[in-house]
């Protein structure tokens, strides 16, 4: 059974002054498997973003349907984890007190236990060290784990990530996509990825949907049948490269678009 499903999905935002509502989605459909692992791919502002925020249920569709392991989404649930690019993470909390946070929230769990399952997501994330340091002494690659482990200790069959290294600088981004490969490999949840990045995308994803500038539609949908496990490596062989070249092409024509709109408003 389809994990996630969007079905005529239509997003409206109220206008501001003169302007009239901004559509950002139009008749969006879409499905995603269980545990399969999709990038969502477009220009800036074609409604990634709103599109995941529906899928959290942070948000609610003007039309259509949303519905996430067979239920309609009626708000956010912890069915579904949630990563973005800020990271999400208590600055007044140390390391461990930050990924403790969601499962101590449940009263079932005794405290050992806790501070078992925390040593054991620290020691996953590379973090164990850091376990008594605030965020603020930590790079941002390492607060991006923080954010991760915080999400995945809490075990949610569905991860929704938007752009989350996209603050990162190209190294730190590469380290963090393997460890987020590494870390799925383990347990294959249903991931929806929200990226601009062609590379990105193709080193993560099993499949990757294209969207149209705004308003958002799907444009395409490409499978990637690169091998798994999948290291940095691949990104420079004939068959990556390839899918490089016409994901670039599917995409030229959009990104042009999304700067004829740009330009008009
Ligand atoms: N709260 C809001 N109020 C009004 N308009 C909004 C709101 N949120 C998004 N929009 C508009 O909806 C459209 C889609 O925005 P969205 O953030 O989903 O795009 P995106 O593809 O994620 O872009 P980016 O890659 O730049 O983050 C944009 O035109 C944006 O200005």
């Amino acid at each position: 059974m389809p994990d996630i499903v969007l079905e005529g999905v239509r997003m409206e935002f109220p206008g501001q002054g003169a302007t009239g509502p901004a559509i950002a989605l139009a008749e969006m459909d879409l499905a995603i498997h269980d545990r399969e692992f999709v990038c969502l791919l477009g220009p800036s502002g074609c409604g990634k973003s709103t599109a995941l925020n529906l899928i959290a249920g942070f948000l609610t569709a003007s039309d259509g349907s949303v519905r996430v392991g067979g239920q309609e989404v009626a708000g956010p649930g912890p069915d579904r984890g949630v990563v973005f690019q800020d990271a999400n993470i208590f600055p007044w909390l140390s390391v461990a007190k930050n990924v403790a946070f969601g499962p101590s929230l449940s009263r079932r769990r005794d405290r050992n236990a806790i501070r078992r399952q925390v040593d054991e997501m620290l020691d996953r994330v590379g973090l164990s060290q850091f376990a008594n340091h605030l965020p603020l002494e930590l790079s941002g690659g390492m607060r991006q784990r923080v954010g991760l482990a915080r999400v995945l200790v809490n075990d949610p069959p569905t991860l929704l990530m938007d752009e989350p290294f996209g603050a990162l600088d190209a190294q730190t981004r590469i380290i963090m996509q393997e460890l987020l490969l590494e870390l799925w490999e383990r347990d294959r949840k249903t991931v929806l990825f929200v990226t601009h990045d062609i590379d990105e995308a193709l080193l993560l994803g099993d499949r990757i949907i294209v969207m149209t500038a705004r308003p958002g539609r799907i444009k395409s949908s490409f499978d990637v049948r690169l091998p798994r496990p999948r290291r940095y490596e691949i990104t420079s062989t004939p068959e990556f490269v390839a899918l490089r070249r016409r994901l670039f092409e599917e995409l030229r024509h959009e990104a042009a678009r999304a700067d004829e709109l740009e330009a008009v408003h």
